[in-house]
């Protein structure tokens, strides 16, 4: 995959999508700079997963593009195929799950996990490299986490170790899933952390999903708000939340009655 300086990592035009008739996605158009967060809030229902599996090139069986298209680095990523999907997400769009644990075989170790699903992307990684993806993840003892059963380990750990693997192809574009619904708020702030390290310092572009608006104002500069299929406002973190033009997107400001100012920066 190219890293093409004069256009955009990725572009969604006019995109709509439906599920058997039902319209889900409803003309979404946005585009996201190489190294740049942003976030995407809805309630529940509001299209936000199936989006980013569209653009993780995971869109479901059942899902119907009607119109629009997406392109990453100038590629058309709905006519992706074969090897070129399969390197698209790895080492483009990296999809990660909502829930670290789910993201894995309950029956096999987390360490065969790792390398199968390296081994799907065509890649390898010794036992060092692997240590050194999980302690870039804040996992210090790696040899009995890739040991362990994905049920010996915290929902935490799990979400920390799937964030390891999906990293470890390199991709230029991060696609989070409501990363933290399932965690605890010592390990949402952990695994929360982690993304802005992974996108401030590493780099990597990140699209998050979430239902937190509070987590979308630490992590993102930029915000956009998805209600019924649609984007209803998009702009930056301060211009959606302290001055919500929309009123929906006011009633989901309003839901979170004392926000803190998280999003004022925080030393990594
Ligand atoms: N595989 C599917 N088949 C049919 N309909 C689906 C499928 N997946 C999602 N939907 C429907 O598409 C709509 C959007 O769902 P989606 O999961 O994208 O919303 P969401 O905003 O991510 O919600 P949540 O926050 O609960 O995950 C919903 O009406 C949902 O029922």
């Amino acid at each position: 995959m190219q890293d093409c300086a004069q256009q955009p990592l990725l572009e969604v035009s006019n995109l709509s999508a439906s599920f058997g008739g039902t319209q889900v996605l409803r003309s979404i158009s946005f585009n996201m700079r190489s190294g740049e967060s942003v976030a995407l809030v809805g309630e529940s229902g509001s299209g936000k997963s199936t989006l980013l599996k569209t653009i993780a090139g995971l869109a479901p069986k059942a899902l119907r593009v009607d119109a629009g298209g997406i392109r990453y680095a100038g590629q058309d990523v709905l006519g992706l195929r074969g090897k070129t999907l399969r390197a698209y997400r790895c080492e483009g769009a990296k999809y990660v799950f909502q829930n670290g644990q789910e993201s894995f075989d309950p029956l096999f170790s987390v360490g065969r996990q790792f390398d199968e699903s390296l081994r799907a992307h065509g890649m390898r990684a010794d036992a060092g490299t692997k240590l050194e993806l999980l302690e870039r993840m804040g996992v210090t003892d790696g040899e009995r986490v890739l040991s362990s059963l994905p049920s010996e380990l915290s929902g935490g750990l799990c979400q920390r170790v799937a964030l390891a693997i999906a990293l470890a192809g390199a991709p230029q574009l991060l696609l989070a899933d409501e990363p933290t619904s399932a965690l605890d708020s010592d390990n949402r702030k952990k695994v929360a952390n982690l993304l802005r390290k992974v996108n401030e310092v590493d780099g990597v572009a990140l699209l998050l999903v979430t239902h937190d608006i509070e987590l979308a104002a630490e992590l993102a500069p930029r915000i956009m708000v998805m209600h019924d299929g649609e984007i209803v406002e998009s702009g930056s973190r301060e211009e959606v939340l302290e001055r919500p033009r929309d009123p929906y997107t006011r009633t989901l400001v309003d839901s979170v009655p004392k926000m803190e100012r998280s999003y004022r920066r925080v030393a990594l």
